[in-house]
């Protein structure tokens, strides 16, 4: 049926209460909620049916360091008197890893051929001047509009000429039939660091670049040295590097096939400067959402300098009292999973008319997890937040180089800052590089997030030995360093 709009007389060939653009885990999850309460919906979406986390992001990556940390410990365990020959097949890795992303994405697929074929659109969407979402030959007016477009990978300027065929992104890596001889990764947050280290684990020469010297996006000091001294152990890193130049040499120059080899000019921490030379370069300088492409200014959503949705409610994406809600990675806010697939629900819930019922997740304490090894995490405020805030803080600190647990297991490398507020005795954040780090993030988060003091959190059972004993002793050092009364402990107390 073609309608009309009252503006104009353009004509509409649907008229929907809800219209979802983008059909990644947010998009999905918005879908599946606002789905119980309305029938007049349509998503859309370009590309595959899939999700980002799917097919090119969490789980393939995961797969690679899966694989990786395999071959690592059955290469690392002299010290243990254990002399493995290792022998790595980079065919059969890149195959696990392929076969299982497929496994894991079909699973979405599955779910996705389940929905009415109305329901679904494939095609990329754009909001024309009167606010209408035009897709193929479609003409779509919404009364509410989800957007969950995500992210793609950002590439400087001229890079992706320059290079050709020998520029690799996190979208395409995982198609690699085979390992590459060598690889240069350029960028040192989550991406590069898991996706380097991995690699380098299975025998690829690599060089990891970052122009600041940070890695995995660590903002308290001490635990960045302490991460770049764990992991510069076994990887090359150029930090506070900077890049020139980046291209290619003529073909059969690497005498491994007739495409040209990758190069790279830049300058390095000293002010030397240098030439990279390899088979390809991974672009890992981060990722940007594409929504200034979209036309969301013809919803009335002005954009900030860094493509940030202004008047934007973190917890249900809605911006400002517009019917425009805008989740997952395509709000720029927290561009991780976890955050992708709650927006996804709230919004979804939201937007139903019938939504008392609903139960909107509130925003969950900030808690990101890099998987290198020895694992990165940061939970709560970060340090100079908490500065900014000009809260009174200690910091409650436990090496693990050491710790009885981590030493056992010859994985004896990392630092843990828990931050606790003088005043309350309550935990404020805590920044880690150190094994185990996943688990002792997710038990500080319950604690945040349900207002445990640490004396709370000291009541509870710590089995011995285990790499959690050191979070024990992270947290007496924040309880003796307290001017709340408490009952002191000292921190050496605890015993291997
Ligand atoms: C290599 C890698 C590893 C990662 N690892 C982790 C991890 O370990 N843990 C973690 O928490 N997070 C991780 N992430 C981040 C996580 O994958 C993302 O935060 C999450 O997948 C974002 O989901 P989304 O729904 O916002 O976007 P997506 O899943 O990307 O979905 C967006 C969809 O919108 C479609 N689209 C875009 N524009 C249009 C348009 N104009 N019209 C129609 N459709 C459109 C796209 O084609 C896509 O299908 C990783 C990311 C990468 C790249
Ligand atoms: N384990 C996880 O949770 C996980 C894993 C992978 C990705 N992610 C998500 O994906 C997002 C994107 O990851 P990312 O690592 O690409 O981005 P990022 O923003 O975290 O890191 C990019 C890095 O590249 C550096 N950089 C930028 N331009 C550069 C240049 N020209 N030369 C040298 N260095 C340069 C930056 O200094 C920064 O350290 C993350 O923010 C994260 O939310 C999460």
């Amino acid at each position: 049926m073609t309608t009309h709009t009252d503006s104009t007389s353009v004509p509409i060939t649907r008229q929907v209460d809800v219209a979802i653009i983008g059909a990644g885990t947010a998009g999905q999850n918005a879908f599946r909620a606002a789905r119980k309460s309305t029938k007049n919906i349509v998503i859309i979406n370009a590309g595959f049916w899939t999700t980002t986390c799917a097919t090119v992001g969490c789980m393939p990556s995961k797969l690679l360091i899966a694989a990786a940390n395999r071959a690592h410990e059955a290469k690392d365990s002299v010290a243990f008197g254990i002399h493995a020959e290792v022998k790595i097949d980079g065919k059969q890795v890149m195959a696990r890893v392929q076969s299982e992303r497929n496994r894991f994405a079909s699973f979405v697929e599955q779910q996705v051929e389940s929905w009415s074929e109305v329901e679904k659109i494939s095609g990329r969407a754009r909001i024309n001047q009167e606010g209408i979402i035009e897709v193929n030959n479609e003409r779509i007016k919404a009364d509410k509009i989800i957007i969950a477009t995500g992210s793609t990978p950002f590439i400087p300027d001229g890079w992706t000429d320059k290079l050709g065929e020998r520029l690799l992104t996190s979208d395409t890596i995982f198609e690699l039939t085979d390992l590459p001889k060598s690889l240069a990764v350029i960028g040192a947050g989550a991406i590069g660091l898991e996706l380097a280290q991995a690699f380098s684990r299975l025998g690829v020469a690599i060089t990891l670049f970052n122009r600041v010297n940070q890695v995995g996006g660590l903002k308290d000091e001490d635990i960045n040295q302490k991460a770049i001294d764990c992991l510069g152990a076994e990887l090359t890193m150029q930090l506070n590097s900077q890049i020139e130049d980046v291209g290619t040499y003529g073909a059969n120059s690497d005498n491994n096939n007739e495409k040209p080899a990758a190069f790279i000019n830049y300058i390095d921490s000293e002010g030397q400067a240098h030439e990279w030379c390899g088979e390809y370069v991974l672009v890992a300088t981060g990722r940007q959402n594409t929504i200034d492409q979209l036309g969301i200014e013809n919803l009335g959503v002005s954009l900030d300098d860094k493509n940030r949705p202004q008047n934007l409610d973190i917890n249900t994406g809605q911006i400002g009292n517009l019917e425009v809600y805008i989740i997952g990675d395509a709000n720029a806010h927290l561009p991780l999973l976890h955050i992708a697939s709650d927006e996804g629900f709230n919004a979804g819930s939201t937007v139903c008319e019938d939504n008392k019922n609903a139960y909107i997740r509130p925003p969950t304490v900030p808690l990101s997890i890099v998987f290198c090894e020895p694992q990165i995490m940061t939970v709560g405020m970060s340090l100079p937040e908490i500065q900014e805030a000009a809260l009174e803080y200690v910091i409650g600190k436990v090496s693990f180089d050491n710790q009885g647990r981590s030493r056992v297991m010859g994985v004896n490398c990392g630092l843990l800052h828990i931050y606790g507020c003088k005043q309350t005795d309550k935990i404020l954040g805590a920044s880690m590089v150190g094994p185990d780090a996943e688990y002792v993030a997710h038990i500080l988060a319950v604690a945040i997030t349900n207002d445990l003091s640490i004396k709370d959190v000291l009541d509870t059972p710590f089995y011995h030995p285990t790499i959690l004993e050191g979070l024990r002793t992270a947290l007496r050092d924040v309880q003796v360093q307290m001017s709340i009364p408490h009952q002191k402990q000292g921190i050496e107390e605890d015993s291997f």
